[in-house]
């Protein structure tokens, strides 16, 4: 406390959540199960519902509610014979956006715990993430910073058998997993020979954003969804870096100034999208043998093919 009263002491930040252990395995394996808040568990049941109420409508209502925009990273698409999805990314009207409102809000909180447990762990300040997370911790109004943040909300219908996604890791900071049913499987690490197993519940998987920015001190988590003959509800949040401001790799034990846009745009570019058709995803991929598996693709790629 200063004399007039004022507290100096800067904000403590987010408490840590996960146990050493749990750390240790999230860096080594770049995924964790992990068991979910209350409050979040309740906000995704709820979204869940409305949810299956969405997908239940012919596809051409799904689209006219939410166009395809941004190649395959916001509104509805559909991977024939295989998936559909809705991506959110912004949104105030309606009841899916109330709740997938606060399902940002709860799971952004849970994995900006996780970043911080991740930095702690280094050494490193935990403010490291502020600048990458503006405005991102809750689900923006509308698009007008659309550019700059990159992080989704996205729900999930696997198609009985054949709904499937290729494996790969996810382009961002952090995502966290939610299925109804079997289908998602992780890289087990732990063994001589690594080794595919099934997601248990709620998963976090590590980026290759993060994975960057903390200089390969953790692994990106490798994962894929194989088919399951009920099919298959996911939804999936995906905290990715906000673009607008450079990073300073000093923050995380490296050294210098970065263009965070060019470096996730690097990133993103070089792999191929599994969540596009199978003809783009097979085009993508001849297209650069050095392309390697992500959540998104070159958008250039994919616009046209929704
Ligand atoms: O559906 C899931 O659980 C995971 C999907 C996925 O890995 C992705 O879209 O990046
Ligand atoms: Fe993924």
């Amino acid at each position: 406390m200063t004399s007039n009263g004022v507290d100096t002491v800067p904000p403590s930040g987010p408490p840590p959540l996960l146990t050493a252990e749990q750390i240790r395995h999230l860096a080594f394996q770049g995924w964790l199960a992990i068991d979910l808040p209350h409050q979040l568990g309740n906000a995704l049941s709820t979204l869940s519902r409305s949810a299956d109420s969405f997908f239940e409508q012919d596809h051409a209502v799904k689209r006219k509610l939410y166009p395809p925009s941004r190649g395959t990273e916001c509104g509805f698409y559909q991977v024939p014979g295989e998936k559909e999805y809705l991506t959110l990314r912004h949104g105030i009207a309606g009841e899916l956006e109330e709740q997938a409102r606060q399902v940002w809000h709860e799971a952004a909180l849970l994995l900006h715990r996780i970043l911080c447990d991740l930095t702690r762990a280094g050494g490193y300040n935990i403010y490291a993430w502020s600048h990458l997370l503006e405005n991102s911790l809750d689900l923006p109004k509308d698009d007008s910073d659309g550019d700059n943040i990159t992080s989704l909300l996205r729900l999930f219908r696997y198609y009985p058998t054949a709904g499937v996604a290729e494996e790969h890791v996810d382009i961002g900071l952090l995502t966290l997993c939610i299925g109804s049913a079997k289908g998602l499987q992780v890289r087990d690490r732990s063994k001589d020979k690594p080794e595919w197993i099934d997601a248990q519940g709620p998963i976090v998987l590590v980026g290759d954003m993060a994975r960057t920015l903390m200089r390969n001190q953790v692994r990106a988590g490798l994962h894929r969804v194989v088919g399951n003959p009920q099919g298959r509800s996911s939804i999936v949040f995906a905290l990715r870096p906000y673009l607008k401001h450079p990073t300073n790799l000093s923050a995380f034990g490296g050294e210098g100034l970065i263009d965070t846009k060019e470096c996730f745009d690097k990133i993103r570019g070089r792999k191929f999208n599994i969540n596009a058709t199978k003809n783009v995803r097979e085009r993508q991929q001849k297209a650069s043998k050095k392309l390697t598996h992500s959540d998104s693709g070159p958008r250039e790629a994919v616009v046209g093919h929704g």
